[in-house]
Formats: structure tokens, C-alpha cells, sequence
């Protein structure tokens, strides 16, 4: 199986009539093995339905496929075969470490109580604490834990690192990429912390409104999109390049192309590397702000 994910005009809907909402609206993509995927984009863009989807909680309509399974009549067989922690994870209050573990042994049988052992010793979570007293930051790092000691080809995480302070995204973060990312699997992070994760994926899906605007490894990122730094003097030439996104940078005017501006405005400035988030800005900023960045 060359893709992990396949998608083929895919749309989900809420509601009915006059109520009805496209949350993603026809959307075609495949996600193949040993990839690090960020799904970005704001609220309410879709990634939660588009992730609950893929693990058959939600129906949509055209095509889905998740490690070659529909999601929705197949869900048990793919519940077996893919790890996921969704945006609202919670871990019984009750339980001790120890004890989740001997749960997940009976639960999943793929899942490795030796390696979720293993994993554990990365962190501050003892094998006899109990959930209640963990902080949220343990709980995350629990999670994943748990979750990372289960042999599967793919895992989506939904807002995995919300609420926790910076030193504990980085390690939830660390322990993701070092133990269990090993080029064969395939992991899908939603996030908004776009900043924090750029320099670990490997492909970004930028959703906005529902639909899939960019959908683009890092490398082909940088070969595709030309950022400009220029002096204010250049401001005419450049706006009339139509770059898809003018703002500042490092305290000097800079545009954002998508390809490589005409030459005779490529003279008037100096190429950078645009960061995810200017990208993540040009694609899913809303018109009005747009107009109203214009400087
Ligand atoms: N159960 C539901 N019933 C009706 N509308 C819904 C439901 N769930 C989500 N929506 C709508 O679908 C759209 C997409 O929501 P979704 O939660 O997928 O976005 P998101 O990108 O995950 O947002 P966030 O970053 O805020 O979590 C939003 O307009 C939301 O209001």
C-alpha cells in the first residue's frame, strides 16, 4: 500500500436546510508512509471533523480511505491498526499508571507494555502514580506514552499539545519524533502552533473554510514560494507583482509570491526563506485582513 490516507472529493456536512454547514468541502489528497504531516489551520477550518472522519466517528461524502479501509464500515479492523489521541483526550482520573497499562494490554493487541514502560522513563510519570495527580503536561506525556506503544503504521493527533507550556510541548514533541516516527510511519498533527512544529514536519495541509488550500512537502515550500524584503521605495513595483501576502520583516516591507516575481521586481529586493506562518498567513487570512494589511 503506497498511501496511508486517500481522499477523493471528500466533504462533510452538519445539519440540515437553512442549518446546514460544509465544514470540509471537497477535498482530494493521498498521505503516504513516513511522512511528519502538520494539519493547519484556524478555528473552525475543519481539521477536527477531517480527523474525526479518518477514524470513522463522522460520515462524509465521497471517498476516504484509511490504510485501505473505510473508516466508517471498517472501523474496528482500522481502530487496530492506527493510533489516535482526538482533541478532547482523557484518561480515567482513577487509574494508576501501572494499571492503564495492563487496560491497554487487554485492549489493543498491538500495543507493547514494555515499550509503554520504556517510553515512560523519558518523563516524570512513575508506574504507581495516579492519574488525578499528574499534571496536564504528565497526562500529555502519559498519552502519548500509551498511544506510542502501539505498533501501527499511522497516528493522528488532534491539538496533542494544547494547554501545556512551552518546555512541555517540546517534550511531548521530542518524544514523538525520537521513539516513535522511524520513516516508515506516518503522523498527522493538528495544530496552531505553527512556529513550534515547522522545523519538525516534513508536509504541511493548510485547510481554510473547509477547503484543502495548500497541500505541499517543506522542500517543494521552499522552491515554490519567494519571499522579498524591500525598501519602501519599491512598494509600487512590488504590490503590482501581486504578491499573495505584503507585510513586514525584520522591520523592512517584504512580499510573499507564490513562484518567482518578474524579474525587474526580484532586482528591487532581496530573496528570504518565508516561514510557515507568513505562508500559513497569505493562504488562510481572511479578505478583510488582507486588504487591511496592505502597507
Ligand atoms: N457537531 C457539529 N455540528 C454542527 N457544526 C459543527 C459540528 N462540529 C463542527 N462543526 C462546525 O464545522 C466547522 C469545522 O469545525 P472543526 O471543529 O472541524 O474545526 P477545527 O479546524 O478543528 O477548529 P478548532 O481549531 O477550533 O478546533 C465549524 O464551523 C464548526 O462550527
Amino acid at each position: 500500500m503506497s498511501n496511508l490516507i486517500e481522499a477523493r472529493d471528500f466533504s462533510i456536512r452538519y445539519g440540515m436546510g437553512s442549518k446546514a454547514k460544509t465544514a470540509v468541502d471537497n477535498i482530494t489528497f493521498n498521505i503516504p508512509k513516513g511522512r511528519v504531516i502538520g494539519l493547519l489551520g484556524h478555528n473552525g477550518a475543519g481539521k477536527t471533523s477531517l480527523m474525526k472522519a479518518m477514524v470513522g466517528l463522522i460520515a462524509g461524502s465521497g471517498e476516504l480511505k484509511v490504510l485501505g479501509l473505510d473508516p466508517r464500515n471498517q472501523r474496528n479492523e482500522l481502530l487496530q491498526s492506527m493510533s489516535y489521541i482526538p482533541d478532547v483526550a482523557v484518561l480515567p482520573r482513577w487509574a494508576r499508571v501501572d494499571e492503564l497499562i495492563t487496560l491497554m494490554s487487554g485492549l489493543q493487541p498491538r500495543f507493547s507494555a514494555e515499550r509503554a514502560r520504556v517510553l515512560l522513563q523519558r518523563t516524570s510519570v512513575g508506574p504507581r502514580d495516579k492519574v488525578k495527580s499528574l499534571s496536564k503536561g504528565m497526562v500529555t506525556q502519559l498519552h502519548l506514552a500509551l498511544i506510542a506503544a502501539i505498533d501501527t503504521k499511522l497516528m493522528i493527533l488532534d491539538e496533542p499539545t494544547l494547554g501545556l507550556d512551552v518546555m512541555s510541548r517540546k517534550s511531548f514533541y521530542e518524544m514523538l519524533i525520537d521513539e516513535w516516527c522511524d520513516g516508515e510511519r506516518t503522523v498527522l498533527i493538528s495544530t496552531h502552533q505553527v512556529e513550534e512544529i515547522e522545523t519538525l514536519l516534513s508536509d504541511v495541509m493548510m485547510l481554510d473554510e473547509g477547503k484543502l488550500v495548500l497541500n505541499i512537502s517543506l522542500e517543494e515550500m521552499d522552491t515554490r514560494f519567494v519571499a522579498l524584503s524591500h525598501d519602501s521605495a519599491a512598494a509600487d513595483a512590488v504590490a503590482d507583482a501581486h504578491p499573495l501576502l505584503r507585510y513586514r520583516q525584520q522591520g523592512r516591507a517584504a512580499a510573499l509570491f507564490d513562484g518567482a516575481p518578474p524579474a525587474h521586481v526580484a532586482e528591487l529586493g532581496q530573496r528570504f526563506r518565508p516561514s510557515l506562518v507568513d505562508l500559513f498567513m497569505a493562504l488562510t487570512r481572511k479578505p478583510e485582513l488582507q486588504s487591511r494589511s496592505t502597507i
